[in-house]
């Protein structure tokens, strides 16, 4: 450490409430028998939507006057009667709502954005139709989705998770109310700490929940007690700040997030360490600090916290050797093709960039001023602000909007803790 950095003060990031987490707890606590507070939820697209999909279930939601906590009033099992399901851009929304109303009776018509439209659902469907759910798709093999659902048995169960870990922990989340449980395997998983989450939070809201040795899952019969539980900062947001640090020779702080933490990209830290950056963890901060430059010269596997690659690749021009990050094949099939509009971005910005199906390598450079194209994806957005921001280089957000799916505030918050880079509008 510098003593320029010593001087610097530490600063603080105002990060908003885990989008994960906010809605695993608002699907536990409409499935409690009883009334959950849920503290500090995140308020942004993919929550409103969430929480909206289930007001049209029937569960009653109230917030309280300034939305820090929210008070759901559980159904003490799935959803019963007829409803039709918007889930906007939220992929959490799609994969983890039918299965809840799989194990509901009535019938439940679920659909989203073109973009979630876009991004497969067959595992999902494969497996509840294994299970006994009458689902029908629609043209694409995913939504609109119609679930018939009559009370769904349970049983036993091996899920295709190789193209997300949401559809496991969907099944998962509905498990309890099933008549017999569920005894789940997981086939090839990617993103296994949200599937280590949910189980977590399950556990929360008292379910039964034991892993057997061969890695199978065995969840009991009971359905949920309604708890009160307080959402961590999101760790995929926190990444963008931290990273922020790291190019820029600061010193950012979380609150909120630290050793406990349920949430695999808060693992992000190591990867900046690795980097260079300095990491101090305790159980209830996390601080990151820059200085020194970035270093470059290594290949990881991001395949666990693939959220939080386009962080890294954004800011890869700026180590002083190429970085390759691998495993992230399923990053393509997430709001955008990941690896793609990172690598065009980079590229329009004069970056050299190599990929292949799960991987990119990004060599060093100075990026070059250019309009980046967000494809609609919140996290294209967020990363390329940090780049612009390290650079000093304005590059403008064709959609700079597109944050609110996970973080309204985002540029403000950028533009707060670092008013001393390049103005704000000349990068949006
Ligand atoms: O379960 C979750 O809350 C999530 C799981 C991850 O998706 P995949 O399992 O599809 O990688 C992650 O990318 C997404 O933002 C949130
Ligand atoms: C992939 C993401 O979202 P989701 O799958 O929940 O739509 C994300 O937030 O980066």
């Amino acid at each position: 450490m510098t003593a320029t950095d010593v001087s610097a003060p530490a600063t603080q990031a105002r990060i908003p409430g885990s989008k994960s987490l906010t809605n695993r707890a608002l699907l536990l606590a409409a499935a409690a028998d009883g009334v959950s507070t849920v503290w500090a939820p995140l308020l942004s697209d993919d929550t409103r939507a969430f929480r909206a999909a289930l007001t049209s279930f029937g569960v009653a939601v109230r917030s309280s006057p300034t939305s820090e906590f929210w008070e759901v009033t559980g159904l003490g099992g799935g959803p019963v009667g007829q409803a039709r399901l918007w889930c906007a851009d939220a992929g959490t929304a799609a994969r983890f709502l039918p299965p809840f109303a799989a194990a509901g009776r009535g019938a439940f018509l679920f659909d989203g954005s073109s973009q979630l439209r876009a991004r497969p659902l067959w595992p999902l469907v494969e497996a509840l139709r294994r299970l006994g759910a009458q689902v029908e798709t629609g043209p694409g093999g995913g939504l609109p989705l119609l679930v018939i659902a009559s009370d769904l048995p349970g049983g036993d169960l091996t899920v295709d998770s190789s193209l997300s870990s949401q559809y496991l922990s969907g099944l998962l989340m509905a498990a309890p109310l099933m008549r017999y449980g569920l005894l789940a395997r997981a086939e090839a998983l990617v993103s296994s700490p949200y599937v280590d989450m949910t189980l977590a939070l399950m556990r929360r809201f008292g379910a039964g929940v034991a892993r057997a040795a061969d890695g199978a899952v065995r969840i009991e019969p009971g359905g949920y007690a309604p708890t009160d539980l307080v959402i961590e900062p999101d760790a995929s947001t926190a990444s963008y700040f931290f990273a922020a640090a790291a190019v820029t020779g600061r010193t950012i702080t979380v609150p909120g997030l630290g050793t406990g933490s349920l949430q695999g990209d808060l693992r992000f830290t190591d990867v900046l360490e690795k980097a260079g950056a300095q990491v101090t963890m305790t159980e209830s901060a996390t601080t990151v600090r820059g200085g020194g430059g970035l270093r470059g010269g290594f290949d990881i596997d991001m395949g666990d916290i693939s959220d939080t690659f386009m962080t890294l690749a954004a800011i890869a021009p700026l180590a002083d050797a190429p970085i390759t990050i691998h495993g992230i094949g399923h990053a393509r099939l997430k709001e955008s093709d990941r690896i793609t509009a990172v690598a065009a971005n980079l590229r329009a910005c004069g970056i050299r960039v190599a990929e292949g199906a799960d991987w990119i390598t990004v060599h060093p450079g100075r990026p070059a001023p250019a309009r980046i194209t967000c494809y609609r994806d919140h996290r294209i957005a967020m990363s390329f602000s940090v780049l612009a921001l390290g650079s000093g280089v304005p590059l403008e957000l064709d959609d700079p909007g597109c944050v609110s799916k996970t973080f309204p505030g985002f540029h403000a918050e950028l533009h707060r803790l670092f008013p001393d880079t390049p103005d704000r509008e000349e990068r949006q």
